[in-house]
């Protein structure tokens, strides 16, 4: 249950001009099947991906073989989970490291006086054993509970299903972009350091907030996501948004059998801009809880990011510095939920 303190929702509430946005038009598919279909499927499939990763940065992937019965039953264990008191959630998570951003939260978004109308789990996810693309696991420590260990390996379960299809999209990305390293993205999420994390959030719905406070209310405010990669997938209620090229926010229709995909503020970089990093939120829905789960791909710690050199060009210019994700991850952490991250590594010229 997310409970406010006084004077919290006001900060949460988009103030009435922030009218319902209107739901995407043409929102970009993926079928993943078709893909699979051939060379020739395949190429339809990588161009669509990065003209969507160009207009958008945001499509939508279908045809992408998670199966059903894996989705619905982790929908119904978060559903489980976020139904357990305060106390159990909180003591489920008490074992997490203070001051990391892992573990349960609710209302708190981040360490910079975030807030938002939202309860999650925030877990770091890392390949098991040395092999690079080992099954992923969920530190023990964070789930520690007998009761919640069926729930962290069905999570384990889910990451690798869902990182499996991460990788094929990645792929589809730099044979898009006319790459030869087509493993060029994929490599990074595969690694065996790989900083990447899943993110379990639950909306509760409040009826009551639209008359008393005639706007709307914010469940997780504007941002783009520092990650590569972002594949999430959501329970049939609504609230997702995002911002257009020219800045008009959109609403995205939930689809429970689908998943949805953000190009993260790293792989704007390494694209040289040419994939956007989309601003997104999500809008609490009046009437049904909205039970999200998120897959973020990120590379390695060490590992230094910069435009790829076969994106930028001979005599081309690199729009951003060179930098670790260690820092980027330091610097991207120091800043409000909805600032702009990137610009700090642009590059002047
Ligand atoms: C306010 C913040 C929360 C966040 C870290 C940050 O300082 C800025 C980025 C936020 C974000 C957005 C995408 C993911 O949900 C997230 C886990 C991430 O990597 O960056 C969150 C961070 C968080 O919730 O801790
Ligand atoms: O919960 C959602 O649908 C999206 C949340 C989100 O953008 C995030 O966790 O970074
Ligand atoms: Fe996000």
């Amino acid at each position: 249950m997310v409970v406010l303190a006084k004077g919290e929702l006001e900060q949460i509430a988009l103030p009435a001009v922030h009218k319902t946005a209107p739901p995407l038009a043409d929102l970009p598919e993926v079928d993943l099947s078709v893909a699979r279909s051939g060379s020739e499927g395949r190429a339809a499939a990588a161009r669509a991906v990065a003209a969507a990763c160009e207009e958008h940065g945001f499509f939508k992937v279908t045809g992408h073989g998670v199966p059903a019965e894996l989705l619905a039953r982790v929908e119904n264990a978060a559903a489980a989970f976020f139904a357990l008191s305060q106390r159990d959630k909180e003591a489920a998570m008490s074992a997490a490291t203070p001051g990391s951003p892992f573990g349960y939260a609710s209302k708190r978004i981040g360490n910079n006086g975030d807030l938002g109308w939202v309860e999650y789990l925030l877990l770091g996810v890392t390949a098991a054993g040395a092999e690079a693309g080992a099954p992923l696991s969920v530190p023990e420590e964070v789930v520690p509970s007998a009761s919640l260990c069926s729930f962290r390996d069905l999570l384990n379960e889910y990451t690798v299903a869902v990182r499996r299809m991460t990788c094929q999209l990645l792929e589809l990305m730099a044979e898009g972009l006319g790459m030869e390293d087509r493993d060029a993205f994929t490599r990074l999420v595969l690694h065996k350091e790989s900083d990447s994390m899943l993110r379990v959030n639950h909306y509760p719905p409040r009826p009551e907030l639209k008359q008393h406070h005639g706007g709307r209310v914010t469940g997780f405010g504007e941002h783009t996501d520092p990650q590569i990669i972002s594949v999430l997938r959501s329970n049939a209620t609504s609230g997702l948004e995002i911002a257009l090229r020219d800045g008009d926010w959109v609403s995205v229709p939930p689809d429970q059998t689908s998943f949805f995909v953000n190009v993260g503020d790293a792989l704007q970089v390494l694209t040289n801009g040419r994939f956007r990093s989309v601003r997104h939120r999500v809008m609490v829905n009046n009437i049904q809880p909205r039970v999200s789960v998120i897959f973020f791909g990120g590379p390695p710690p060490r590992e230094t990011l910069a435009p790829l050199p076969q994106l930028v060009g001979e005599g081309g210019r690199s729009r951003y510095k060179e930098f670790t994700w260690c820092e980027y991850k330091a610097s991207a952490y120091g800043t409000k939920l909805a600032a702009n991250r990137l610009c700090h590594f642009e590059t002047t010229n």
